[in-house]
This record gives structure tokens, sequence and C-alpha cells, in this order.
């Protein structure tokens, strides 16, 4: 049955999505035109990351934001793995730079943690339907040289006809919503130009949606049996650092992979797409391939919402499966970028406007990550979603006093 009600989740439009960049790999694209100082993005989940090593020790090292403590300023490791569009925006100068980054005028910080509700992007002028959303990296060419890459610089970008866009739009825009994203809060914010110019008004945990409204990930339009519902870049990082990590609730280990889907990474593999950046232990310096079994690895859905999809296995009451890719096959001359594979979401039956997506994958994290997850969340003043507070806060049915395991799930 549907959670979200179709009415509201009618009102979902495409907004942004992810589409090839000739910048490199994937970027992000405005479905529609903006004005200066319309939020473009509100990130549908973030997670705070306090360990700086496991920040810069794999693949995330090119994706992860670093947040600069106002307040706090001895409090230097801390950043986080943003989910939705935000990781996934290519570094713009000059007026090719049309979004801004914005915690609406609150950083996360520990003594005050509902003032960070909110991490999102500001148009930063008007936006035109087709464009590139560009946003920076700082304001030096450093990100770029530390990693050794060179900056690309677009003169002007050719935005494609509004046919073409159309058609563009149908084949890349999510059919899916998840978290806080800015719908959720398109008419409930305050005018936003008003917090591009940083009057933010203190938004109060009431005035959230009830928990139920947003679980995970749900279907904003009806999507047909075997249609794809969302396709997105993916990250591949070390299984040992993520299964230990609050972000193992939205990794997908090698090991809960159904025997297709390993022979297709196995093939990627071989056509030199899945690839695990890491530590080279000789040099100490990270580098683009350390892969050596995959049980080693594991898919971050770092773009998008495929991240924030429930798993409920393969003998669960599943609506949906994955299908994984090469992220430069269907694009002429495309490098793969720093992700590698794009993940695809099919319907496995017809999913109707505000249903719930459920993945046939297993949820192999464990109880403890699942808390620290729930945990950050709650720090940060984001929606907990309800199979992870019955993880935190289980029944009192499933546990007895006297027994120390772990509750079973
Ligand atoms: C945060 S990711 C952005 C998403 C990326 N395009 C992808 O598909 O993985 C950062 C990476 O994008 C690429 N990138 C972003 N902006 C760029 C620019 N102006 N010039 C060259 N490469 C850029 C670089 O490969 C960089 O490591």
């Amino acid at each position: 049955a549907p959670v979200f009600s179709p009415q509201r989740v009618g009102n979902y439009l495409c907004d942004i999505y992810l589409a090839p960049s000739d910048i490199g790999g994937w970027g992000v694209y405005a479905g529609r035109d903006f004005d200066e100082g319309e939020i473009v993005e509100i990130a549908p989940r973030y997670v705070p990351l306090k360990s700086t090593e496991f920040m810069h020790n794999n693949a995330l090292d090119d994706f992860h934001y670093g947040f600069t403590f106002q307040r706090d300023p001895e409090e230097t490791s801390f950043g986080a793995a943003i989910f939705g569009m935000s990781m996934f925006y290519n570094h713009g100068v000059g007026a090719q730079r049309n979004v801004v980054y914005t915690s609406f005028g609150f950083e996360p910080d520990k003594h005050m943690t509902w003032g960070s509700m909110m991490i999102g992007f500001v148009a930063n002028r008007d936006i035109r339907r087709g464009e590139e959303l560009l946003s920076s990296y700082g304001e030096t060419e450093r990100w770029f040289t530390d990693r050794g890459l060179e900056m690309a610089q677009r003169e002007e970008q050719e935005i494609p006809s509004q046919e073409e866009l159309t058609k563009l739009e149908q084949q890349q825009c999510a059919k899916s919503i998840a978290g806080i994203g800015h719908s959720t809060w398109i008419d409930r914010v305050v005018a936003a130009q008003d917090i591009y110019e940083l009057h933010v008004p203190y938004i109060q945990k009431e005035e959230m949606l009830p928990l139920q409204d947003h679980p995970t990930a749900v279907a904003k339009e009806f999507v047909q049996d075997g249609s794809l519902i969302e396709q997105a870049p993916a990250l591949v990082v070390p299984m040992a650092t993520y299964e230990v990590s609050p972000l193992e609730p939205m990794i997908i280990a090698w090991a809960d992979l159904d025997p297709s889907l390993q022979e297709v990474v196995q093939d990627l593999r071989e056509d030199g797409v899945y690839r695990m950046k890491g530590i080279d232990t000789e040099t100490g310096r990270l580098v683009p391939d350390v892969l050596e079994f995959f049980e080693d690895s594991a898919i971050l859905p770092a773009a998008g919402n495929i991240g924030l999809v429930r798993k409920v296995g393969p003998d669960g009451d599943s609506n949906c499966r994955l299908g994984i890719e090469s992220a430069a096959r269907d694009i002429e001359n495309a490098d793969i970028g720093s992700s590698g594979i794009i993940l695809k979401l099919y319907a496995t039956r017809d999913i109707q406007p505000g249903e719930e997506l459920l993945l046939n994958l297993p949820d192999s994290s464990s109880w403890h990550t699942k808390t620290t997850l729930s945990q950050h969340l709650a720090l940060t003043g984001q929606p907990i979603p309800k199979h992870l507070v019955d993880t935190y806060n289980p029944g009192l049915d499933d546990i007895s006093l006297d027994d120390e395991e772990e509750p079973e799930l």
C-alpha cells in the first residue's frame, strides 16, 4: 500500500537529474529553470563521518564533504557522505559555477545538533533547464593538483533543444524520492531567497514530516513492471572499512550480490571497470585500484536514492532489483569517472505512486552499524527510517532482560 499520499507524490517534479558530463564521469543537471536564490536540492540523507582516515583512504576521498567548524575550530576531522546528488556536482569556475553548497546557516555542531537538519545547494544565478549544475570544490586548483588531476574549464555549455532535453529527462530522471528531499520542504521552508541571504529561521523539529512519511525511498510516479526506476553512479569501496562504519546499512556487500550480479561484476572487472581505490601498502599513496579479492569490496550507492532503498532480502516481499553496468558503456568516448559503475534499479512488479521501494538484496548490516547510523541521523536532526528505528529501539517483546545477545532482527 502507498505510504505517501499519491497527491503529495504527484507534486514532485524532476528538478535535477544525474547524467554523463563532458567534464568527466557523471554530473548533475537542471531539469527546469531556476531563479537566483532558489533551492536546487536538499540532500535526502547525509552521514557525518568523524574519521579522516576513513574519508581519505578510499574512493570517498573525491566525494565527501569536509566541514569548517565555525564554532569549534579545533574540530577538523569531520566530514560527511551526502546522498542524493550532492557528491556528484562537478567543479565550476567563474560564471560557470551556478550552485552554492549550503547548510542553510547551520553547520553540524555537537552543541546544537538540531541546527543542522539540512544540507543542500542553492542557485547563485539564474539557471536554464539543461545546464549542468556546477559547484566549487574550493577557490583554488589545489583540490585537483593534490589528486594529480587536471581541472577542466568549460567555456560555455551547449544546451540541447527542448525536445532533446525532454528525451534526456525521461531517460535520466529518477522515479524515486527519499528522505528529507527538496520536495518535502518545498512548501514548508520559508522563501528560498531568504535562505540564500542566510536570514535563516530556526526550523522546528515539529515541522518535519512524521516518520512514516519518509520511511526509505518511494516511487514518485507509477512504474511499470520491468521498467527503470532510477540509475546512478556508485563507488567501489573497501568492505573492511565500511562494515564497521555508519555507512554499512547503505552499502551492498559483494557477498550479498546474487550469482548473476557477481558474474556481471566479474565481467566488468575484465573490462577494467570494477576498480577499488585504496592505499598502496608500499607507497602509502591512494591509487586507483587495489582490488585483489571481490569479497574485499562493496558497492556504495553514492548518488541518488538507491542507497536509501530498503533491502528486504531475496525471500522478502520486494518490488525491485538491481542492475550493474559500466559507467562508460553507452557513452561514446566517455571516461569512467571516479566511480566506474552505474547502478540501475528496475521494478519487478507494477509500483504505484507513493509505494515504498523494496529491494530484493539482503540487508546484512550489523545491529551495531544500524544503531550507529540511527544515532548519527538523530544527532543531526534527520528523520530515521522506521526499519532503523526498530533496530535502535526493538520491540520489548523481542528482548528479555537477561538476554545478553543482540536482539535478532
Ligand atoms: C565529486 S566527483 C564529481 C562526480 C564525477 N564527475 C564522477 O562521475 O564521479 C569529483 C570528480 O569529478 C571530476 N571533476 C569534477 N569537476 C571537474 C573539473 N572541473 N575538471 C575535471 N574533472 C572534474 C574529477 O574526476 C573529480 O575527481
